[in-house]
């Protein structure tokens, strides 16, 4: 879709008019993050204590129904009969999916050089056309820049949201393609011929590609606040704030008019110039602010990562797990700061490694119950006891088992062989020392940010993992079950026999 964009000075015309308000600030372009908001003049704001009774005064008042969420679209509904149309073939799957149906409809009546006889025309038409052209989130990486991303929690990642974009925006192509109006305003060319490279995954196409798709839900994830009254949204121009985890400057809220307001913190005095910001989040990982926002904070990431897990291909109760689970399964690694000397620890938590691990000789057991109504439903069982609503909670059900110490070995085992699998795949894709010239600057430097956040995050579990498996292989239960020596004398071995082979892969 050719966006025609609108110079960052045309913004105060559109605020006027839209009933925004700057008092001091000015949205301006930055040295290195792109747009932002800067004061005009110097701004002083008193301590805490020394509030005055009605509080410090808005640098940005942004009204209630220029806020664009899930409810936003659908009052906009309401008084577009087409538009409910479309929403109704495509959309109500999430608040993100609504708002961005709304913004491909405003994008595109923003890019028709004609009169359309559908579609009513919203403040966020033109607003779209200030918003930078290029997000430096890794869904829009180009080809070789996601490859610095290999070996990272970032590469399945990416992987399944474009898997999930494009089938989103097929499906959104397909239904509005069925509805004659909406055939027309977004596949049609202005001259009324069906668009050339119309299809899925075209690029610089005359309407929208899966790129303008892509593209619209990078806008929505790094643009997308969390609001004390209305929930994730969107709200024009206090999406010009940058984010600072050491020293913010302002913070937002929604005030007793509903309006969005952005307030400077007590005790901060800025001069004339200076930026504003506001924090997008203490505590966030470094893959979900790479992916989400394009960019790490170095100061405020956390070390965290997330990967997903697969069941054992050869489990035959592999489906009903998964099923059972009704969750992604993933393995969680954390560095966890434990005293205030600055020591930490890596600890790692898998729900479902602890159902993988578990098998019907141990006691889990999977009925299909059919209810009265002729539905069918899977059930769980462990040792017995229905535990259908307790899948996640396998760490506590195995507890009192009596081969706790050998299903814990086994979940050890497989995480450690799933972090080490990761690690071994991040050293074996190496990353340039320097950037290819197909390469942008700042996704090379994210890239290695992230990849040494990780990899030290990997091989500390690793270690971890390896200390606790060599603990549990010395347990009596373990050696007995295992028989790796004669059966010590064990709880287990009269019940167990001691030298059952077990698949610690
Ligand atoms: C809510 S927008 C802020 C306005 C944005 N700079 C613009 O040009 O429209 C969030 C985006 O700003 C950029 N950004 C914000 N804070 C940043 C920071 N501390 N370092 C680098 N980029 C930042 C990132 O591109 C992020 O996706």
């Amino acid at each position: 879709m050719p966006w025609q964009s609108l110079p960052i000075d045309d913004l105060p015309a559109w605020a006027l008019l839209n009933n925004v308000s700057f008092t001091n600030v000015k949205v301006a372009q930055t040295e290195d993050k792109g747009y932002g908001v800067v004061t005009t003049r110097h701004l002083v704001q008193a301590n805490a204590d020394e509030a005055t009774p009605d509080g410090a005064t808005a640098l940005l008042t942004v009204p209630h129904d220029l806020v664009l969420n899930q409810q936003a679209v659908h009052e906009y509904a309401k008084e577009d009969k087409n538009f409910r149309q479309l929403l109704e073939a495509v959309g109500h799957r999430s608040a993100r999916a609504d708002v961005l149906l709304f913004l491909l409809v405003q994008s595109a009546l923003a890019s028709r050089s004609s009169y359309t006889p559908v579609g009513v025309s919203n403040p966020w038409a033109q607003y779209l056309r200030f918003l930078p052209e290029t997000v430096l989130v890794p869904t829009l990486w180009n080809e070789d820049e996601r490859l610095l991303l290999r070996g990272t929690s970032l590469e399945p990642a990416i992987d399944a949201k474009l898997s999930a974009l494009d089938a989103e925006f097929g499906l959104v192509r397909e239904k509005s393609c069925d509805l004659p109006c909406w055939n027309e305003l977004l596949w049609q060319q202005d001259d009324g011929q069906l668009a050339e490279g119309a299809e899925i995954g075209a690029f610089s196409s005359p309407t929208p590609s899966f790129t303008d798709w892509i593209r619209l839900d990078a806008l929505y994830r790094s643009r997308c606040l969390e609001l004390p009254g209305s929930g994730e949204a969107m709200v024009p121009c206090i999406d010009m704030i940058n984010h600072s985890s050491v020293s913010p400057s302002a913070y937002y809220e929604e005030n007793a008019q509903d309006e969005v307001v952005l307030l400077l913190r007590p005790g901060v005095s800025l001069p004339a110039g200076a930026e504003v910001t506001i924090s997008y989040g203490d505590v966030k990982p470094a893959a979900e602010m790479l992916f989400n926002y394009g960019f790490i904070d170095p100061q405020s990431a956390s070390e965290r990562l997330v990967l997903p897990l697969r069941p054992f291909s050869d489990d035959p109760l592999a489906k009903a797990k998964l099923v059972a689970f009704g969750r992604a399964p993933t393995i969680h690694v954390a560095r966890e700061l434990i005293d205030n000397d600055g020591n930490s620890t890596v600890r790692w938590d898998s729900a479902f490694a602890y159902l993988m691990c578990v098998n019907e000789e141990d006691g889990l057991e999977f009925r299909i119950l059919q209810q009265t109504d002729g539905t069918q439903n899977l059930c769980v069982f462990w040792q017995g006891i229905d535990v259908t609503d307790r899948t996640t909670d396998f760490q506590t059900l195995i507890q009192t088992h009596a081969l706790h110490a050998v299903l814990r070995l086994r979940v050890v085992t497989v995480v450690h062989d799933r972090l080490q699998e990761q690690l071994d795949r991040m050293r074996s894709c190496a990353v340039p020392d320097a950037p290819l010239p197909s390469q942008r600057k700042e996704c090379y430097e994210a890239s290695i940010l992230l990849r040494r956040i990780e990899g030290r995050l990997l091989e500390d579990a690793i270690k971890t993992l390896e200390e606790e498996r060599n603990s549990l292989l010395q347990d009596k239960n373990v050696v007995a079950y295992l028989g790796l020596t004669e059966p010590a004398k064990s709880d287990l071995v009269d019940q167990e026999a001691a030298n059952e082979e077990d698949d610690f892969s």
